[in-house]
């Protein structure tokens, strides 16, 4: 299957700091990937560049079927819902933004709120909702902007270690029915072998990737205990952020 995304040979610079060496994967469709490295390494930069906010010094981004400012949905490491929105609001926010009347989007996210475990809190303040409530309904309102490619900067890393794994039983399920393509970048290798289907490894800044992995173990794989593959593979990875030669 032709990718979906393919990032070539990519470096960046920002101020003097050499921060992305070279940077080259594919994305397929319906794949879900993950990125690991070290705090700094510049994983939330390959966002940036993919959402055209930063420019590369060198290599290609190359979308199939896209434009890029049409290609992503991003969810950034805060839920970065608006105070002063109602739920509904805050997930409609991004039908708005792409010139939906606040009427229409309302009509268009009000019957997924059941889904998002919401329900009866369309009207509520993001005051009003608990750490995982909200990020649920950053979650949503991301998904619903129907993007070719979900773009997950570390969505559940504020949230304690219980909220976290119902999140991502959660993103599982849902992921699993949509057969969305997601790009993930997480700190948690266990989060990253029990979403993805690829794994990217990334060396301290300036990154480039150490090793990628295939994850082909059984879904769901969240809600039962983890195969020996699945601790071998963590193992393997820890060795890998560690510098130590596989
Ligand atoms: N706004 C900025 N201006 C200049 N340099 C920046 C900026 N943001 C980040 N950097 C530099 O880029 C490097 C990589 O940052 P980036 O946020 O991409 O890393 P990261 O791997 O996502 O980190 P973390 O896991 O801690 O979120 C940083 O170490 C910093 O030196």
């Amino acid at each position: 299957m032709s990718p979906l995304l393919s990032l070539r040979n990519l470096a960046l610079t920002r101020g003097r700091t050499p921060v992305l060496a070279d940077i080259s994967f594919d994305v397929r469709p319906g794949e879900f990937t993950a990125l690991i490295g070290p705090s700094g390494a510049g994983k939330s930069s390959i966002f940036e560049l993919l959402l055209g906010n930063l420019a590369p010094e060198a290599g290609q981004i190359t979308l199939q079927g896209a434009p890029q400012d049409a290609a992503f949905a991003y969810m950034p490491q805060r839920d970065a819902l608006m105070p002063w929105r109602r739920i509904i609001d805050n997930v409609g926010l991004g039908l708005e933004v792409q010139g939906m009347s606040r009427r229409a989007a309302r009509a268009a996210v009000a019957p997924l709120f059941p889904r998002f475990g919401l329900e009866g809190f369309e009207r509520h303040w993001p005051a009003q909702l608990s750490g995982g409530m909200r990020q649920r309904a950053a979650l949503a309102r991301t998904l619903v902007q129907d993007r070719p490619l979900l773009l997950l900067d570390e969505p559940f890393g504020a949230l304690d270690a219980l909220t976290r794994t119902g999140m991502q039983q959660w993103l599982e399920a849902r992921l699993a029915e949509t057969r969305t393509t997601a790009l993930l970048i997480t700190h948690d290798i266990r989060e990253a072998i029990c979403l993805a289907d690829r794994i990217h490894v990334l060396s301290p800044r300036p990154a480039q990737i150490l090793a990628s992995f295939d994850v082909t173990l059984p879904r769901p794989r969240l809600g039962r205990p983890l195969p020996a593959e699945a601790h071998a593979l963590e193992a393997r990875i820890t060795d890998v952020l560690a510098g130590i030669p596989g």
